[in-house]
């Protein structure tokens, strides 16, 4: 029975040797008694080489030959502070790492009752490649639900939960906000003598008009077919004022070259100045709505603030 024992001992340690996953044992006190081959390939050395030393000796050896795992800090001690509150926390531990020739490996950490511990690794770089392309289609799709098609800004649905979200912002400390909402004038006529595509491309050279002239911060979509929306979060009167007509001027002043012509557009801009304790979004956009209206009825290509609250 015995002899049996060593006997499969044997076959099983020849298996060991050769596979192609990797294998480690580290006694009591962190000293690595023995890996096989594929271990010290996926560390990028020899297993001479390594046997015999302590976890910290070969995290260190790795570190600064940069070989071995990839980690996102340039400082050993920082690297090894780290790892010291995981190594040895557990009776058996899962993790993923990726070495520096791009492959990931499924590390298991098993901790016997005198404390030696044995790793074995098994590669994952084809599930994790394709994990990672299903989370980047998962980004596009999402990044494909909030924008524009056309303008590629936020759409009304994106824009809108922005807004509702800034604003919940805004009233914790009772900020001011203003609400644009800019209407391209007479588009109409623009498609009538140009057609749909000079429209579009119109669309899309007002979008970058106007998020040239707004702060990282600010939010802008684009709400309906000719109209596109700005909310600005804690802002003054005079500021509002500001960008408004540098945003109106510049559509104005701009014209868009197409097919040898030159197409000129104006817009009219609605706008809503409130505090943001006192108001919900719907208020919000209808204010602006009748501003806008208002705008439109005194000639376009102007901004218009909702009157009672430009007087708040
Ligand atoms: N090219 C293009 N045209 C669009 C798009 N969405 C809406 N429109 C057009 O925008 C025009 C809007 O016309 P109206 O609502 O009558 O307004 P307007 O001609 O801009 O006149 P005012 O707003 O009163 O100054 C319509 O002709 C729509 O077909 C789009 O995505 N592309």
């Amino acid at each position: 029975m015995a002899a049996d024992r060593e006997q499969l001992g044997n076959k099983l340690f020849e298996f060991v040797e050769i596979n192609e996953e990797g294998y480690a044992i580290f006694d009591a006190r962190d000293h690595l008694l023995y890996c096989n081959r594929a271990y010290a390939r996926i560390l990028g050395f020899d297993a001479e080489v390594l046997i015999g030393r302590t976890f910290v000796d070969i995290i260190s050896l790795c570190f600064n030959s940069n070989k071995g795992f990839k980690t996102d800090t340039d400082d050993l001690d920082v690297l090894l502070a780290r790892l010291s509150t995981q190594w040895r926390s557990d009776y058996y531990r899962l993790f993923e790492m990726q070495n520096h020739e791009n492959q990931w490996f499924l590390f298991s950490e098993i901790k016997n009752a005198s404390g030696e511990i044995l790793i074995q690794t098994k590669q994952v770089t084809e599930q994790k490649v394709l994990e990672q392309k299903l989370l980047e289609s998962r980004d596009n799709l999402r990044q494909l639900a909030l924008t524009d098609e056309l303008t590629q800004v936020a759409n009304r649905r994106c824009f809108v939960d922005s807004v509702e979200a800034e604003l919940h912002r805004c009233r914790r400390h009772n900020y001011r906000v203003a609400y644009m909402i800019l209407d391209l004038d007479h588009f109409k006529r623009i498609n009538d003598s140009y057609g749909h595509q000079a429209g579009d491309m119109v669309l899309q050279h007002v979008a970058k008009l106007v998020k040239k002239l707004l702060r990282n911060y600010d939010i802008f979509g684009r709400i309906g077919g000719e109209e596109f929306a700005v909310f600005l979060g804690r802002t003054r009167v005079e500021e509002v004022l500001l960008i408004a007509e540098r945003i109106r001027e510049a559509i104005a002043d701009t014209p868009l070259s197409y097919n040898g012509d030159s197409i000129r557009v104006t817009t009219s801009i609605g706008i809503s100045l409130c505090t943001s304790v006192a108001h919900t979004y719907p208020d919000l956009y209808n204010q602006a709505d009748q501003a806008l209206y208002q705008a439109k009825a005194n000639g376009r290509n102007m901004c218009q603030f909702h009157q009672t609250e430009h007087q708040e």
